[in-house]
C-alpha cells in the first residue's frame, strides 16, 4: 500500500509584521510514513515540532513543499473539502485533552460522528466499542470534570479514532499527566497502533513516551537531524533516545 503520510521539501516561513525578522520554522523537510507506523517527533524547544504537526494536519499552510495524507495532496483540497477531510481522515489528541465540559465522555467521543450525521445506531455501536477498548465504558455518562486526567485522555484518544481516520496526530499527549497515567495512555496508543493498525504521529518532549514509538524523527532548526528505529526493546530504545537528546543539548 502507498504511504499514509508523504512530506516533500516542506518549508514554513513565518513573516512578522513591520519588516521584523522572518523565522524559517521548517526547512525542506521530507519523510514518509507507511500505514500502521508509530512515529515520534522530538527536538529542542522552537525546533519546529508544533509547526510540523499543524502543517501536516492542515491547521496551517506551508510556505512551500507538499503534504499528502492517504494519497490526498492537502494543497489541492478546497477549503470545504479540507474541513471535511480533516474531520474524517485526521484524528487529534491534545496535551490538554480538549474535551467539551458540557458533554459526557460518551457524547464527547460521539461528537465527530454526530457532526458527520452518521446514523444513531452506528454511532452507538462504534462509540460503545471504542469506550470498551479504552477501558472507560463505565465512565460513559460522567462529565470530564468528574474523571482523572488519564481517563480524559483515554476519552480523547477514543474520540480521535472514532471516525477511523487515516492518521492520528498527538501533540504532547502525556504532557499534563502524572507518570502512571502517562504510561497508561502510552500503552493505549501502542494498543491502538498494534491492534487497530492506526498510523500515529506524536510530538513529545518526553523520552519515556517516545520510547513507545517505533521510529523517532529528531528535528533541529526546522530540519530533520536524525531518525532512529526501535529494535523492539523499549528500555534499550529509551536509553538510545536519552543519549541522542543529551548530544543534541550539548550541540545547542
Ligand atoms: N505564529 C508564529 N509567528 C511567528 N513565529 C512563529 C509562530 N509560531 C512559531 N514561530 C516560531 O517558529 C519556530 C518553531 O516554533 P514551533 O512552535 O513549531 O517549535 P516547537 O519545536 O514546537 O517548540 P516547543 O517545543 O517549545 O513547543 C520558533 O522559532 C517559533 O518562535
Amino acid at each position: 500500500m502507498n504511504d499514509m503520510i508523504q512530506v516533500e521539501n516542506l518549508t514554513k516561513v513565518y513573516r512578522s509584521f513591520k519588516g521584523a525578522k522572518e523565522v524559517k520554522a521548517l526547512d525542506q523537510i521530507s519523510f514518509s510514513a507507511a500505514p500502521g507506523e508509530f512515529i515520534g517527533i522530538m527536538g529542542p524547544s522552537g525546533s519546529g515540532k508544533t509547526t510540523l504537526l499543524n502543517v501536516l494536519s492542515g491547521v496551517d499552510h506551508p510556505s512551500s513543499g507538499e503534504v499528502a495524507i492517504a494519497g490526498h495532496a492537502m494543497d489541492k483540497l478546497k477549503r470545504d473539502e479540507l474541513a471535511l477531510f480533516r474531520r474524517r481522515k485526521i484524528g487529534y489528541v491534545f496535551q490538554d485533552f480538549n474535551l467539551l465540559d458540557s458533554l459526557t465522555l460518551k457524547e464527547n467521543v460521539a461528537l465527530p460522528l454526530i457532526l458527520d450525521r452518521v446514523a444513531p445506531r452506528e454511532i452507538e455501536q462504534r462509540v460503545d466499542e471504542l469506550m470498551a477498548f479504552f477501558g472507560i465504558a463505565d465512565l460513559a455518562n460522567k462529565y470530564p470534570y468528574h474523571v482523572s486526567g488519564g481517563q480524559k485522555q483515554r476519552a480523547a484518544a477514543a474520540r480521535a479514532i472514532v471516525t477511523n481516520p487515516a492518521v492520528c496526530f498527538a501533540d504532547e499527549p502525556t504532557g499534563n499527566l502524572d507518570s502512571k497515567s502517562a504510561a497508561d495512555i502510552m500503552e493505549m496508543l501502542t494498543q491502538m497502533n498494534e491492534e487497530r493498525a492506526s498510523t500515529i504521529l506524536m510530538v513529545t518532549h518526553d523520552p519515556f513516551a517516545a520510547s513507545y514509538c517505533k521510529r523517532i524523527i529528531f528535528i533541529k532548526d526546522g530540519q530533520i537531524n536524525l531518525q532512529i528505529q526501535s529494535a523492539g526493546d523499549r528500555k534499550a530504545f529509551f536509553d538510545q533516545i536519552l543519549e541522542i537528546l543529551s548530544v543534541m543539548r550539548g550541540e545547542a
